[in-house]
């Protein structure tokens, strides 16, 4: 890892836990780049003119909250992101601020360093081998459309969904991503979640509701689940049961774009391998911290704090102070976040 570089963000995150840097951030518009609206007769609100998208996928997107770009990683990056996340599993090493969850079936004292109780890595983003993912020109392109030029990856993910152990914890309940996020605007951020081997049903593949990006954020809670439920998979309780559920059938360097508003999840994984995907959400760095006061993030938000606060043994640390350590300029500028 690169020491510099760690060493001087774990000074930017001090010198925000001393309360000296100004808090203020100005919101600031999200700028659409592009041509005059002349030239583009048709109203478009969740993605950007950049030559990239062609008409039909925009249409689908701004439909549907999501696109599927077949076989956009090489196996080659997929079998170095699969290395690495081996030797993070067996604590070959521990990247600076990386977390490893372990599902909640498997308790602390059967918990010894191996891919078999990890079911996801999270916060990536200071190693250097999984960032590449983020920075790859094939993702970055497409990002770009939905968060513009200055592109933030603002939170990082190796999802190693284990196999189901009977008690149906394997299942992520539906939920908004735009839940965990305390910034703005949802339509300058965007998931790229990529499968890094054939996902169906049987392992437990994304499951949309499309369209639903076109909604509010919902309250979210924990599901009411005999078997258990993971910390911090919250689900949506009252989403409309009519919408169509789409289970997305990928294989292995497939790619989806995805909306912090569309309702997802993913089903059990009744295969006997761990269902492997890496994934980042961006933003555009004009977005802006917005305060969770009196609205429906607000416990997830004093949730998420705590939680950061016991991982890094802080005491004052905010969601903000949290956000801008996570957050990582891939491309042009920092700004805001
Ligand atoms: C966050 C932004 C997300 C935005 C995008 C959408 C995300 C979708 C939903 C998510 O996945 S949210 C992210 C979930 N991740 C986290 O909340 C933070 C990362 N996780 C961790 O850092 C650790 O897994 C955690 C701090 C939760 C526990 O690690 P430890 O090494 O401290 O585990 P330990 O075995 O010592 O257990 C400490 C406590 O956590 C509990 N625990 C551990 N793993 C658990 C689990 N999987 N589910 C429920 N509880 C769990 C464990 O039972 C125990 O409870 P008690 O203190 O009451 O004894
Ligand atoms: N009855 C339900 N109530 C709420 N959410 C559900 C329900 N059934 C499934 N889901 C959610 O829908 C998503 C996809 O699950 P789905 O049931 O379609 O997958 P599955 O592969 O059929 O799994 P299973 O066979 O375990 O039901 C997941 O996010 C899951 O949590
Ligand atoms: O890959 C999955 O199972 C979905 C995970 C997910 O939606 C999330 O972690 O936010
Ligand atoms: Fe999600
Ligand atoms: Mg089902």
């Amino acid at each position: 890892m690169d020491q510099n570089r760690t060493s001087s963000r774990l000074h930017i995150l001090l010198r925000h836990l001393d309360g000296c840097l100004a808090r203020a951030i100005i919101a600031h518009p999200t700028s659409r780049t592009g041509s005059p609206a002349s030239f583009q007769p048709q109203q478009f609100q969740y993605t950007r003119e950049n030559n990239v998208l062609s008409l039909e996928q925009r249409k689908f997107y701004e439909e549907n909250g999501f696109l599927v770009i077949k076989n956009l990683v090489s196996d080659a990056d997929i079998q170095r992101f699969r290395n690495e996340s081996e030797r993070i599993c067996r604590e070959d090493v521990k990247p600076f601020g990386l977390s490893v969850m372990r599902d909640v079936t498997i308790p602390k004292s059967e918990y010894v360093p191996s891919e078999k109780v990890v079911s996801k890595i999270q916060d990536f983003q200071e190693d250097e081998e999984l960032f590449r993912y983020c920075t790859l020109p094939e993702i970055m392109k497409y990002v770009e459309c939905f968060t513009g030029p200055n592109i933030m990856a603002m939170h990082t993910m190796l999802i190693n969904k284990p196999p189901d152990s009977g008690k149906k914890t394997s299942h992520h309940p539906l939920h908004q991503d735009l839940h965990y996020f305390p910034f703005r605007p949802s339509n300058s951020i965007v998931c790229a979640w990529t499968a890094m081997e054939h996902t169906d049903r049987n392992n437990g593949c994304l499951v949309v509701l499309p369209g639903t990006h076109k909604g509010p954020l919902k309250p979210h809670d924990y599901p009411q689940w005999e078997g258990g439920v993971n910390i911090m998979f919250h689900g949506i309780q009252d989403y409309d049961k009519n919408n169509a559920r789409v289970h997305l059938v990928m294989e292995k360097g497939d790619t989806i774009f995805f909306h912090p508003l569309l309702i997802h999840g993913s089903g059990r994984n009744k295969s006997q391998g761990f269902r492997k995907t890496i994934s980042c959400h961006f933003a555009d760095a004009n977005c802006h911290y917005i305060d969770l006061k009196g609205t429906n993030q607000e416990n997830v938000g004093k949730k998420m704090e705590e939680l950061f606060c016991k991982i890094y043994g802080l005491k004052n640390a905010s969601l903000k102070d949290m956000w801008t350590f996570r957050g990582r300029v891939v491309k042009g500028k920092r700004i805001n976040l």
